[in-house]
Formats: structure tokens, sequence, C-alpha cells
């Protein structure tokens, strides 16, 4: 017998970084999602697209925190999963819940899914040396999440396209890019901190957007997120240049998503397609998808 459990990756609206600071943020799990299997073993393996391991946290930090904060458990875990590795699409967070689910049902352990969203979240802060709730939340719940309210919103029902630079995967990427932003703020914190503080501002005004589905006002402000997001140094020109192709193609906004430094952007648009076409003509790879109101599922 073996156990299996789905998690979906998501998209920030508002407030990636800002939120490690207790800013509030706006995010959005989205219907691309990491599987993973449990089964009760005589030793500890993993495989991945990463590679197979026994209890390497080199290779696997995040599962083998897993297996540790449950156990350790002997247990055979096998990954596969739709979400780019180290892309800004939370897929640490999607393998991590889905890890959790997994081993607490094969083994019978008897935790809560807001038990697991509490140790993913735990997890993360472990391996990145910091973390905020948002990604491990949403994973768990699925839905549109102001956090730190951990507050469901109306869902989105416009489209959502996601663009891939396939740059800056780097393994810990979002560790690194949460010190280096860390770091400017310890050197000037009188200009960094009003930056935060404004991104938080805009997250708290998404709120209100996202129930009166006023798609044009908060792709503004997702616009004006990611030039926050570009002055706190986590942009690349490939980013900026997925996320100025989306707004020409007519896109309602478009913004690094996740902790970038590489990785993706995410538009809002009611011509999916369109922006879709516009991203890969730009250079990236582009992923037309929805919100998903599921969380963590057993498969
Ligand atoms: N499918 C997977 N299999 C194994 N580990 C994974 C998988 N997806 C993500 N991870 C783990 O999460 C890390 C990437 O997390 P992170 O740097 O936070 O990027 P993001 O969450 O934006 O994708 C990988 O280095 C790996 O340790
Ligand atoms: C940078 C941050 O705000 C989001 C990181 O998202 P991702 O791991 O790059 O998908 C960190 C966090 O909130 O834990
Ligand atoms: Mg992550």
């Amino acid at each position: 017998m073996s156990t299996t459990f789905s998690a979906p990756g998501k998209i920030y609206l508002f407030g990636e970084h800002a939120v490690v600071y207790g800013e509030p943020a706006i995010a959005c799990a989205v219907d691309i999602r990491t599987r993973v299997t449990a089964k009760k073993s005589d030793t500890i393996a993993i495989s991945s697209d990463l590679g197979t391991t026994g209890l390497d946290f080199d290779i696997h930090p995040y599962v083998c925190s897993v297996i540790e904060k449950l156990g350790p458990v002997n247990v055979s875990v096998d990954i596969s999963s739709e979400l780019p590795v180290g892309s800004g699409l939370g897929s640490s967070a999607a393998v991590t819940i889905a890890t959790l689910a997994a081993i607490n049902i094969e083994f019978g352990l008897g935790y809560s899914k807001e038990e697991l969203a509490g140790m993913g979240h735990e997890i993360e802060q472990k391996v990145q040396g910091a973390a905020s709730p948002t990604d491990t939340f949403v994973s768990t719940f699925g839905g549109v999440v102001e956090i730190p309210a951990r507050k469901r919103l109306d869902m989105l029902d416009c489209g959502i396209v996601i663009g891939n630079t396939n740059k800056g995967a780097t393994p810990k990427k979002t560790a690194k890019l949460i010190e280096q932003v860390a770091i400017l703020r310890q050197e000037h914190p009188e200009v960094i901190n009003p930056i935060i503080k404004t991104i938080g501002s805009i997250a708290k005004k998404g709120e209100l957007l996202v129930k009166k589905k006023d798609y044009a006002s908060l792709g503004k402000l997702m616009n004006v997120n990611h030039g926050l997001l570009d002055a706190l140094g986590v942009g690349t020109t490939e980013l900026s240049a997925l996320v100025y192709a989306a707004r020409n193609a007519g896109a309602f906004g478009a913004k690094i998503t996740g902790a970038g430094g590489g990785g993706c952007m995410v538009a809002l648009t009611e011509s999916p397609q369109k922006v879709a076409s516009a991203i890969e003509r730009a250079g990236g790879k582009a992923i037309m998808t929805r919100a998903t109101a599921g969380g963590v599922l057993e498969e």
C-alpha cells in the first residue's frame, strides 16, 4: 500500500518579500501541482527530478526536513511535479505540504491540515533562514488568500498567464534572495523600509479590488508592485522583458511572482492566448492557468 497527495503551486498578486517583514500579501493557488507518494519502507529513499537519494539534505532539504520533523520514519518518497523548480511558483511549499500530507496518512499520524500548514511554514523557515506562512498556507488550503490574516478571499476568475524566464533556478534560490533583500535593508533601512511598507499598502488595497473583481485596478497595482520589487533588487532584465511584453499585449497588469532573481512573472488578462504568445515571442515559456480552490488533495 502507499499514499499519494498533491499540492498546488501559487502566484503572488502582491506582497512577496514584504510579507517576510510582516506586511500583508495576497497569493493565489494555481492548478499546477506537485504529487508525492509515500510508502512504508525499511529504509529512507527519496526520488524526484533532482535525483534519487537517502536522507540527503543537500539535494532534498525540504523533503528531508519533513521526514525528520515527522519521525524520522523509514519511508520511500516518490515525487513528480508540473511546477518548475526554483521559479517563484512555490514548488518548495508544494513539495513540503504534499510530502507532509502523504506521510501523515501513510503512517496514521493524525495531524490536521492546520497543523500540516504550520509544520510546512516551520520547515521553509528552517531551510530558507526566513519565510512567511504564505506559500505553505496557500498550498495547503488553495484559493486566494490574504496573509498574515490567513483570510480566504473571493476567487479570481480572469485569465492567469505565467511567464518563465527559465533562468535563475538555483538550489535554495529563495533563501539567497531573501538574504539579499535583508542585507540591502540593513544597509539602507530609511530607504528600504518605506518600500516594504508601500508594498504592504498595495496588498491592503488589493483585497477590496479582488472582491469587486476590478481587474483593471488590480493590474495597475501589480505594475506598481513590480517596480518596487525591482527597487528591492530582485528583478532581472529577462523578467522585465516578459512583464512589458505581457502589458503591451493588453494584460491588466504583470509583475514578478515569488522570490525573483529569474524564475517567473505573472499577468492577469482577459486574453490569455494573446498574452501567452507575446511572452513566448519575448523569449519566455508561457503557462496559461487558472486560480484553483483546491489545496492539498489525496489522489
Ligand atoms: N519536484 C521537486 N522534487 C524535489 N524537490 C523539490 C521539487 N520542487 C521543489 N523542490 C525543492 O524546493 C527547492 C526550490 O524551492 P525555492 O528555491 O523556494 O523555489 P520555488 O519555491 O520558487 O520553486 C528545490 O531546490 C528543492 O529543494
Ligand atoms: C520571497 C517570499 O516572500 C516568497 C518566495 O516564493 P518562492 O519560494 O520563490 O515561490 C518568501 C516567503 O514569503 O516565504
Ligand atoms: Mg519556495
